[in-house]
C-alpha cells in the first residue's frame, strides 16, 4: 500500500507538526476567547491580548501599563493564577468573581519543552473563556450562587458556634442552644414591631407555635428567640429541616431506632430528635412537606407526649416544646387532603404571620446598615455605605427571597464595588453584573377586583360561589380556632353556630 501524498505545507516531522498544532491552537484561542494574558514564572503579567484589554477599565486600569509588569494577584482580584504555578495542574473551567464581574476561566501552565510534556513550569496562561456567565450559563449559575449562599450561611453558622463555645470555654460549639434572641431580629416598622410582640408573648407560653411567612423573613430566627426568651431557654434547641431529610429516613430521625430497627442501621440504635430536644424545644422547620405517613406518627407524639423509637415496641415520655414553621399555604393544603387537619389544629394554636420583606421596607436601612456590617466582618473590609437614592432602589424591589436575598445583594455590593459609597446607578451595575439584576422590581399596586377578576379567573372571583363561600368560612373557622387556641366550644361560640355545626364542618371541610 502506498502512503498517501503528503501535504506540502505541513513540515514534515513529528515535532514540527506539534509546534505548528501549539501556534495554531494559541491563536485560535487567543482570538476566540474573551480575553488572555499570560504570566511568568514569578507571576508577573508579561503579556495581554486585545480583547483581554477591554476589561482593564473595569479592574481600575486606564492604560494597559498598569496592568502588564504587575504581579497577577495586584492586578486581577481573587486570581488563582498563582496555584497553576505552583501545583502545575491545569484548571479547564473555573468561575472567577471580582469588581469586573463573573467570568468562566481556564488555567494553563506553561512549561518549558519537554520531550514527555513534564519540564518545569516556566509561565502560565489565563483565557476568559466566557464573560456574562448569568446569560450564557445561566443554569450552571444559578445553581453556583445557591451553593455559595449555602455556603456562606454555614460558614456564618459555623462562626458564631465557634465564638459562643469560645465565650463558654468549649470547643466544638454549642449546637443546641438559642442562637438568636429577640434583639437579632432587626426592624421597628409597625409590621416588625407586631410580629415580635407576638413572638415574645408565644415565648411566655407553653402551647405550640406555628410560624407562617415566606422563605427568608426569620422565623427560624424567631423560633431561636422564642426559645431563648422561653422558661425552657437553659435547655436544647433543636430543629429539623423536614424538607432536607429524605422521606424515608424521617421516621427515624425524629424517634430514634432500636438496635438493629432495620438493615444497615446501627447496631447500638440512636436517639431521635424529640428525645434531644427533651427539656427544650425542637423547631419542625418546612412542615408542610412532611409525609402524610408519618403526619398520624407526629400527631400522636405531640398528644401523648410519647414517641415509640423505631423497631422498639416500647414507648419513650419525652418533653419538647414544638415550634414548627412554613413557607407553605397549610390551610389550602389541608383542603386538598395533603395535610391532616386534626394535626393542623394541635400545631396552629399560636400561629404567627412573619411579614415578607415588601411589607416593611421601612426597616431597608437598618437591615442594610447591620447585615452590611455582618458581610464585613466577615470580609474584613470595611461595610459600604449605601446613599439614599441606593436605597430607594433597594426598597422598590419585591425581595421574593425576603432577607436571605438583601444580604445576597449587600455581598454582591461587598465584593463588586470599589467605592466606599455606592449610588443607585453603581447598584444596579452590580446587581446586573451579579445576575441580581432581576431582583424583581415592587409588585404594581393591587389590582382592582374587576381585573383581579380578569386576570386570574381561577383563583379570582369568577369562580362558583358555593367554592368562594366555603373558602372563607373555612379561614374563619381557622382564625376562631387560633384566636381561642383550639377550644371549639368558644370556637363556635365566636362564630355563632352550635358546637355541632363546628365538629360538622371539621371533619368534612367539604360539608
Ligand atoms: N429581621 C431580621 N433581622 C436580621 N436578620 C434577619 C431578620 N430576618 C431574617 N434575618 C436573617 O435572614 C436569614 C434568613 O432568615 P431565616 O432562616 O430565619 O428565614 P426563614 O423564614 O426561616 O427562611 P426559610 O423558610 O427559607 O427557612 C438568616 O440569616 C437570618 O439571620
Amino acid at each position: 500500500m502506498s502512503a498517501a501524498p503528503s501535504d506540502p505545507t505541513l513540515p514534515q516531522d513529528a515535532q514540527g507538526i506539534l509546534a505548528l498544532a501549539a501556534r495554531s491552537m494559541f491563536q485560535l484561542f487567543s482570538s476566540i476567547s474573551q480575553g488572555m494574558f499570560l504570566i511568568d514564572r514569578s507571576g508577573r503579567i508579561v503579556w495581554v491580548n486585545e480583547g483581554y484589554r477591554r476589561f482593564l477599565p473595569a479592574l481600575g486600569f486606564d492604560s494597559v501599563d498598569q496592568f502588564v509588569g504587575h504581579m497577577v494577584e495586584e492586578v486581577i482580584p481573587n486570581t488563582q493564577m498563582r496555584r497553576v504555578l505552583e501545583t502545575g495542574e491545569p484548571v479547564l473551567v473555573d468561575l472567577l468573581t471580582n469588581k469586573a464581574g463573573t467570568f468562566v476561566v481556564s488555567r494553563l501552565p506553561l512549561r518549558e519543552e519537554h520531550d514527555d510534556g513534564t519540564g518545569p513550569v516556566i509561565g502560565a496562561i489565563g483565557i476568559v473563556l466566557f464573560d456574562h456567565p448569568q446569560t450564557t450559563l445561566q443554569p450552571l449559575v444559578a445553581k453556583f450562587a445557591l451553593l455559595q449562599r449555602d455556603l456562606d450561611e454555614a460558614r456564618r453558622e459555623l462562626a458564631s458556634q465557634a465564638s459562643r463555645a469560645a465565650r463558654n470555654g468549649l470547643e466544638g460549639g454549642l449546637p443546641r442552644q438559642a442562637k438568636y434572641s429577640f434583639a437579632s431580629f432587626i426592624g421597628s416598622s409597625p409590621a416588625a414591631v407586631e410580629v415580635k410582640r407576638h413572638a415574645r408573648r408565644a415565648a411566655q407560653s407553653t402551647s405550640p407555635v406555628l410560624l407562617l411567612g415566606e422563605t427568608g423573613t426569620g422565623k427560624e430566627l424567631l423560633a431561636h428567640a422564642i426559645h431563648g426568651a422561653s422558661a425552657r431557654a437553659a435547655g436544647p434547641f433543636v430543629s429539623v429541616n423536614i424538607a432536607a431529610v429524605p422521606d424515608t429516613l424521617l421516621e427515624a430521625e425524629f424517634f430514634g431506632f432500636a438496635p438493629g430497627a432495620f438493615t444497615g442501621a446501627d447496631r447500638r440504635g440512636r436517639e431521635g430528635k424529640f428525645k434531644f430536644a427533651d427539656g427544650g424545644t425542637l423547631f419542625l422547620d418546612e412542615i408542610g412537606d412532611m409525609p402524610l405517613s408519618l403526619q398520624a406518627k407526629l400527631l400522636r407524639a405531640l398528644q401523648e407526649g410519647e414517641i415509640e423509637p423505631l423497631g422498639s415496641n416500647r414507648l419513650v415520655a419525652f418533653d419538647a416544646r414544638v415550634i414548627a414553621a412554613t413557607s407553605r399555604d397549610l390551610p389550602a393544603l389541608v383542603a386538598q387532603g395533603r395535610f391532616r387537619e386534626d394535626l393542623y389544629y394541635r400545631l396552629n394554636v399560636l400561629p404567627i404571620r412573619v411579614p415578607p420583606l415588601r411589607a416593611r421596607r421601612g426597616d431597608i436601612p437598618a437591615l442594610v446598615e447591620a447585615l452590611g456590617d455582618e458581610v464585613a466582618q466577615r470580609t474584613g473590609d470595611a461595610p459600604p455605605e449605601l446613599l439614599p437614592d441606593a436605597l430607594a432602589l433597594l426598597a422598590g424591589q419585591y425581595w421574593r427571597g425576603n432577607i436571605r436575598e438583601l444580604r445576597n445583594v449587600l455581598e454582591q455590593v461587598a465584593m463588586r464595588s470599589d467605592a466606599q459609597r455606592v449610588d443607585a446607578a453603581q447598584l444596579t451595575r452590580i446587581l446586573r453584573e451579579a445576575g441580581v439584576g432581576e431582583v424583581a422590581p415592587a409588585a404594581a399596586p393591587e389590582p382592582s377586583p374587576a381585573q383581579a377578576a380578569a386576570e386570574a379567573p381561577g383563583s379570582g372571583l369568577l369562580r362558583p360561589l358555593a367554592e368562594q363561600v366555603a373558602q372563607l368560612e373555612r379561614r374563619a373557622i381557622d382564625a376562631a380556632m387560633a384566636h381561642t387556641a383550639g377550644n371549639k366550644l368558644k370556637a363556635a361560640r365566636l362564630l355563632g353556630i352550635s358546637r355541632a355545626t363546628l365538629y360538622g364542618r371539621l371533619e368534612n371541610p367539604e360539608h
